[in-house]
């Protein structure tokens, strides 16, 4: 399956080396194209991906186009394809936070086009993605399980109703950030007392990894697990009592309002 990538920033390029690591596909199979040619050319040679020399020729040439170009750029991206959209259907997915399927038909000027979004996260660099997809409603089966097949294998996926994807996209796509921000926080207190920056961040992002594993191991609720670390008397219920009196759970809650409005 040839998949052509419009945009080869942060987020195309983490599915392309998620996809090739999962050996989804060939390299050659993987078309890139991106408003800078300085940058797409030497980067598709560096990874064997094929670059190609317009977003026009990209769509005749692909199976599957994932448009991963800067947000704001999607639907004059969409209504320059619409020529091609005509004679050449490919599916079309948007991994484009904010842009609606029914602005990307609009743009297409084409109701009959198998358009697809998915919200995916920088961790399918490594196939541990999460992302959400949504089809609308002229999209035929078979293509929402190739999406769903593409997502699949850079890391757990869900069918959402599009009106739920700015939420997802606050504590999914976005998250990863957030979540980094934690381990970072967690690293700088062990700085704070005395250990290595690299020691620090290592002990901070297993136990973070280990805690995530074994909550959807479980399957319990987060709070069932606190209490099991919290030692009654110990030093845990010390630390939560203490991060709770600065607000960790309402800066937490006011930065995902805040990734929510923005969008
Ligand atoms: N970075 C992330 O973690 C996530 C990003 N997204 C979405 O992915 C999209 C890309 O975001 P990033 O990769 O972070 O941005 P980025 O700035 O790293 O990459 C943007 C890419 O778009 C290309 N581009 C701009 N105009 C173009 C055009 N006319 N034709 C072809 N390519 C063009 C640029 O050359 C660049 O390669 C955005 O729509 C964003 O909402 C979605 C989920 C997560
Ligand atoms: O920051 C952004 O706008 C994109 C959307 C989700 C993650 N990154």
């Amino acid at each position: 399956m040839k998949i052509g990538f419009i945009g080869a920033g942060h987020m195309a390029q983490a599915m392309m080396a998620g996809l090739v690591a999962a050996q989804f596909n060939r390299p050659s199979d993987i078309l890139v194209h991106s408003a800078h040619k300085a940058h797409y050319q030497p980067f598709a040679k560096a990874h064997q991906y094929t670059a190609v020399a317009s977003n026009q020729a990209l769509v005749t040439q692909s199976d599957v186009v994932i448009l991963a170009a800067t947000a704001n750029v999607s639907l004059e991206i969409i209504t320059s394809l619409q020529k091609v959209l005509e004679e050449k259907t490919p599916l079309l997915i948007s991994v484009a936070g904010g842009v609606t399927l029914s602005d990307l038909a609009d743009a297409a000027d084409n109701a009959d086009l198998s358009i697809m979004r998915a919200m995916p996260n920088v961790n399918v660099a490594i196939n541990q993605g999460m992302t959400a997809l949504v089809a609308n409603e002229v999209t035929p089966e078979a293509d929402s399980a190739k999406a769903q097949a593409i997502f699949t294998a850079l890391g757990k996926t869900q069918f959402l109703a599009e009106k739920d994807f700015t939420t997802f996209a606050a504590i999914a796509g976005s998250a990863p950030a957030y979540a980094y921000l934690f381990i970072d926080a967690l690293s700088r207190a062990g700085v704070k007392h005395g250990l290595s920056k690299v020691d620090a961040t290592k002990i901070a992002a297993q136990t973070v990894l280990g805690s995530a594993a074994n909550l959807l191991v479980t399957e319990e609720n987060p709070w069932n697990l606190i209490d099991q670390v919290s030692s009654p008397g110990g030093t845990t219920v010390a630390g939560l009592l203490a991060m709770e009196e600065a607000g960790l759970m309402t800066a937490v809650v006011k930065g995902i309002d805040a990734t929510i409005e923005r969008e």
